[in-house]
Formats: structure tokens, sequence, C-alpha cells
């Protein structure tokens, strides 16, 4: 669905991204991990021709990505950002109905097959309660189900998500998370997401892509990845990696590396 070769990003003299190469099969999920300013959002940006590579190839669907129009681009590949949708005075089945764009022929737009996509993909995604309501009015958690549900109506083939849970409680976090593992299922939608929570991207990526200044440290399954001395080297911290008990994932655990002089201050009285 997806590969992207050798890829190069520098901004003026700062090289961001160094022979960056991935590949993504239809119905996988590939989740980029990485500390701040790894590079994850520039790789994000070259994935969706936000930026262009100084060097290095992209294909979607292998066709290269620069020889897409715009509109034929989003039919194939959709882009959630953090925060994706603004609080802007649209109601909700306006904005989702926004996803039916790239299919836009001449007036009128939006045939009965587009109304119907948007009113299933509302209903999908639970926002259809809040259809009449301003997107401006919605929570944080409401406004990602509105983007997720305009993201669906687009129908893409690759969803591509730049830390989507950010703002969300960990309920919400979940849910969004649960609602693209679905998708993903049932349509065998390919997903590029870029996570922080390292327990998340093990229990909801088949495979993990670890960047430390714009470089691939490790690419594997979770297991391969989510390990104590892989993450040392990129995070600089030591966490103990346990095995979800009923998941049989790795789970990380931090753990301050103030302990051990607190634990002194406190036996010292
Ligand atoms: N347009 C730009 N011009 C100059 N430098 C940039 C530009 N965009 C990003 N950078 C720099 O590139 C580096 C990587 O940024 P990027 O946003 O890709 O990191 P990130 O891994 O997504 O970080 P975070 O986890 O903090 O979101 C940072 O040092 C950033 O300051």
């Amino acid at each position: 669905m997806l590969s992207a070769k050798g890829l190069k990003k520098s901004y003026g003299e700062r090289v961001i991204l160094d022979r960056v190469d991935l590949r993504l099969e239809r119905g996988e999920c590939l989740g980029i991990l990485g500390p701040n300013g790894s590079g994850k959002s520039t790789l994000v940006k070259l994935i969706t021709g936000e930026e262009r590579p100084d060097q290095g190839g992209i294909w979607l669907a292998e066709k290269e990505l620069s020889a897409y129009s715009p509109k034929e681009r989003a039919k194939k590949m959709a882009v959630l950002s953090q925060e994706s949708i603004g609080p802007v005075p649209y109601s909700v089945e306006d904005v989702v109905k926004m996803g039916r764009h790239p299919y836009q022929g001449s007036w009128p737009w939006l045939r009965p097959a587009d109304n119907k996509i948007v009113q299933d993909v509302m209903k999908e995604t639970d926002v259809f309660p809040l259809r009449d309501r301003f997107v401006s009015q919605l929570s944080g958690g409401e406004r990602q189900r509105v983007a997720i549900a305009k993201a669906m109506a687009q129908e893409p083939e690759l969803l591509v998500l730049d830390e989507p849970t950010t703002y969300l409680d960990i309920q919400y976090q979940l849910a969004i998370l649960d609602l693209l593992k679905s998708w993903q299922e049932r349509k065998q939608l390919a997903i590029l997401i870029v996570l922080h929570d390292l327990n998340l991207a093990a229990q909801y990526c088949d495979r993990l892509l670890l960047l430390k200044e714009g470089r691939t440290v490790k690419a594997g399954k979770p297991e391969e990845v989510i390990q104590p001395a892989w993450i040392e080297e990129v995070y600089g911290v030591k966490p103990l990696v346990i095995y979800h008990p009923q998941l049989q994932v790795p789970q990380v655990f931090l753990q301050s590396n103030r302990k051990n002089s607190l634990t002194l201050h406190h036996y010292h009285g």
C-alpha cells in the first residue's frame, strides 16, 4: 500500500530525517515511535505530500506519490493530525460531508449514495446523535470522533494519523484506537500512526518503527522493538518491560531515575 525508500530531509544545515525506509501492507498498522524532535511529524509530512523529501522516494499503491493529483491522492489516503478539526462553526454532519469532496462531481455534488455513506459513518463512529451540533461546541474527544467519521467518509485505503490521542483521556484513547482497529480489520485499511504511548502502540500496532535523531534505530514487531535495550538507547531511560498477562504484548513500566536517592532520603529519616 505504501513504501518509502531512503528518505532524507534537512532544514538548512540540520538533517531531520536520514535514510528512512518503510513498508506498509493493506490491512496492516505501523506505529512510528521516537522521542520529541526525532522526526516523526516530518516523516508524516513527507508521506502525506505536505513536504517533499530531499532524497528518496515514496510510493502509494505502487505509484509515485508525486504523480497523484490532490483529489486522486485523497481517494487513497486520509490524514488526521492531533487536532485535525479545529473548533469550526460548522455542524458535525457538514464536516463529515466534507470527507466526500474527493468524489465530488458536477452539481449536485452529494449524490444519494454519498449521503448514505455519510449517514452510515456517523452511526459507526457514534456521532449521529451529535449531527446537528456545531463542532465548536464539542469536547476534544467528540471532535476527534468527528474527524475519524470525516476520514471514513473519504473511504481511503491508507489512513495517516499524527498523535491522534494526545489530548484525550484514557476512555477516549481506547475508544478511538478501538474504532480504528475495527475499521482496519473490516476494510483492510492500512494505518500509519505516530504514537507517544509505547504501551498502546504495542497493543494496537502490528509493527513499529523506532526513530532517534531522524534515523531508524529498530523496526519490527512490538516484541522485537519494545525491549529495554532499544528503549534505553532511544529515550535514555531504563524501563522494565513485562508481558501483558492477557494480551501477551510487551508493556513498559517506567521508574523514576530518582528512586534510589528518594529511598535513601526516606531511610535516613
Ligand atoms: N519547518 C521546519 N524548519 C526547521 N526545523 C524544523 C521544521 N520542522 C521541524 N523542524 C525540526 O525538526 C526536528 C524534528 O521535528 P518533528 O516535528 O518531525 O519531530 P517529532 O518527532 O514529531 O517531535 P514531537 O514528538 O515533539 O512532536 C525538530 O528538531 C524540529 O525543530
